[in-house]
């Protein structure tokens, strides 16, 4: 049985009321989930104060409340622990409840706008197929080497993710790379984790709705390496105008990689087809079946951080003309009418822009490419008319649609993406706000050889609409129209 001691070792505290040689049940951090002897930690969210619910956790049986204020009036034989920031003690002390699993795994950090669903699971794939345990939490998945878990996040918050990594070293799991979102640095998800290495891959616009300037969103990410510890290393790319800042202040080993600019790390395309990437990696080639410029950036950061963890290199570069690209990310295929359909999770801008001159440098004149897309309601709209200008320049029919509107109403968002297109691209425009439907008349207006860009969802399988998730797949979806039609 641990105590309210055990698990309050390492935090900070400001004041305690109360006992805390208490036996502790759990831990949570939403009141709905608390039961007898449990530990309720109070945090203030964007939305509702975990304060206010502070009555309801001890009605329900909480045993111990921890609190960045605490209450008027105090509940007698309940322990009250007041602390400067409540979501900082909870990661403490989810990783203490845990047992600090991840003193017992070599744990990277993958963290950057884009790429680090793709870098965290190469990576994964990487350290299976060269014979290790490997753990994984992403966007997509969660693996606890073999078994694989649904996740609702990129970066889970703390609880979770010290669950995962109990099982992980429980399971006898090596290693684990794990996805760092702004917003998981920002709620100090990550806190108190033990990291033996972190990965920039870049930065650019998002989540400008989040973070309040774009210097904020990347002194958030610049944290992340400011906690790294000196046994630790940090990987950067340094084509990035924002690898170097990452590096300011950070106490760990630096790295560099690149492709333009000089750097530890150095690749080179000398290849780039629709079935893959012939690089340079320093001195060696290598084929990859990944696709696209922006891969190229991550096969080197994967080659480097296998590197770095000691893997040989003969062996990585072997593995590496093995890995499968990750699902949604340009995932594609190939229709009896010839039709080329690419699912792309590029949610942003520079991922936009990055997929639609991939698929530019690889088509030919004669070749429409339509792109059907759409941005998220209740996310970032300073992004919505950049995604509509990059869209209708890049290709030569636009469908605008909608992706996970959320409770905001499609055919605003979908407004707020025309404002970005300038008037000699309105020809190529047509808004259809049911997603069905508009990948249904993109697969009607293409013709053989045409490639048909869906982005945004990439593996998920769902539309959000006012809370609800309705099954949706892009894959699925336009694989059977384009069946339907060619029937
Ligand atoms: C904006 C945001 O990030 N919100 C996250 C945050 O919730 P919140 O601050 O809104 O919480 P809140 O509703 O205000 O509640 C505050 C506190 O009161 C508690 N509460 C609330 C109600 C109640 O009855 N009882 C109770 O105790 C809540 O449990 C919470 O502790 O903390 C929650 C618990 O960790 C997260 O689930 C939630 O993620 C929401 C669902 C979300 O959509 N997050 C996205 C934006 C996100 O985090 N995305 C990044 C990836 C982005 C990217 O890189 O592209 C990710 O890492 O997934
Ligand atoms: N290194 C990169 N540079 C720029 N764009 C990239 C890079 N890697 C992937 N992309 C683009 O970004 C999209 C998302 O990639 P990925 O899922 O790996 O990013 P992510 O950082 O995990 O995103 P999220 O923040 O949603 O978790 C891809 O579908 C691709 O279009
Ligand atoms: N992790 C990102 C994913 C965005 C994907 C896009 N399909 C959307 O719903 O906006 C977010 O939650 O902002
Ligand atoms: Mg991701």
């Amino acid at each position: 049985m641990m105590t309210l001691k055990d698990i309050l070792y390492k935090v900070t505290l400001n004041a305690v009321v109360g006992n805390t040689s208490v036996s502790i049940n759990n831990i949570d951090f939403d009141s709905r989930n608390i039961s007898k002897n449990d530990v309720f930690v109070a945090i203030i969210g964007t939305v509702s104060n975990g304060h206010e619910y502070i009555d309801t956790a001890v009605k329900q049986g909480a045993i111990a409340i921890i609190c960045e204020e605490l209450p008027a009036v105090l509940v007698e034989g309940i322990t009250y622990v007041q602390v400067e920031s409540s979501s900082r003690a909870l990661a403490i002390m989810a990783s203490n409840f845990y047992q600090n699993p991840s003193d017992n795994l070599r744990l990277v950090g993958v963290t950057g706008t884009n790429g680090k669903t793709t870098i965290a699971s190469l990576l994964y794939q990487l350290f299976k197929k060269a014979g290790f345990k490997v753990g994984l939490l992403s966007t997509v998945k969660i693996m606890v080497d073999n078994k694989e878990y649904k996740t609702s996040h990129t970066t889970p918050d703390s609880l979770t993710i010290n669950k995962y990594l109990k099982e992980m070293s429980d399971e006898g799991v090596a290693f684990c790379f794990m996805e760092v979102s702004s917003h998981g640095i920002h709620q100090n998800r990550t806190e108190g984790l033990h990291f033996e290495g972190g990965i920039f891959s870049n930065l650019s616009h998002d989540h400008l709705d989040y973070h309040d300037t774009f210097a904020e969103y990347r002194d958030v990410k610049k944290s992340f390496f400011d906690k790294l510890p000196a046994s630790a290393f940090a990987l950067v790319n340094v084509d990035d105008k924002n690898g170097l800042v990452m590096l300011q202040n950070t106490k760990a080993k630096k790295h560099t990689y690149a492709l333009k600019g000089y750097a530890d790390y150095r690749a080179q395309i000398l290849e780039n087809q629709l079935n893959g990437l012939l690089l340079k990696i320093n001195e060696s080639e290598v084929w990859t079946k990944l696709i696209g410029n922006f891969n190229a950036y991550n096969v080197l950061a994967i080659y480097a951080t296998a590197e770095l963890l000691g893997l040989e290199k003969v062996e990585t570069l072997r593995i590496i003309s093995e890995l499968e690209s990750v699902a949604g990310r340009f995932q594609y295929l190939i229709s009896n009418g010839k039709i080329t359909a690419i699912i792309d999770y590029a949610h942003t801008p520079d991922a936009l822009k990055n997929v639609l001159e991939t698929i530019n440098s690889i088509r030919t004149k004669n070749e429409e490419l339509i792109t059907v897309f759409g941005c998220g309601g209740n996310r970032d709209k300073t992004k919505r008319p950049k995604m509509g200008h990059i869209a209708s320049a890049l290709s030569t029919k636009v469908i605008i649609t909608s992706d996970n509107p959320r409770n905001e109403v499609p055919e605003t968002i979908i407004e707020e993406i025309e404002k970005g297109i300038e008037p000699q691209n309105f020809k190529k425009i047509v808004s259809i706000s049911d997603r069905k439907q508009a990948i249904k008349t993109a697969c009607h207006l293409a013709k053989p050889n045409d490639i048909i860009l869906i982005a945004g969802k990439g593996h998920e399988t769902y539309q959000e609409i006012k809370g609800e998730r309705f099954d949706f797949d892009d894959y699925k979806i336009v694989k059977e129209l384009l069946k339907q039609l060619e029937k």
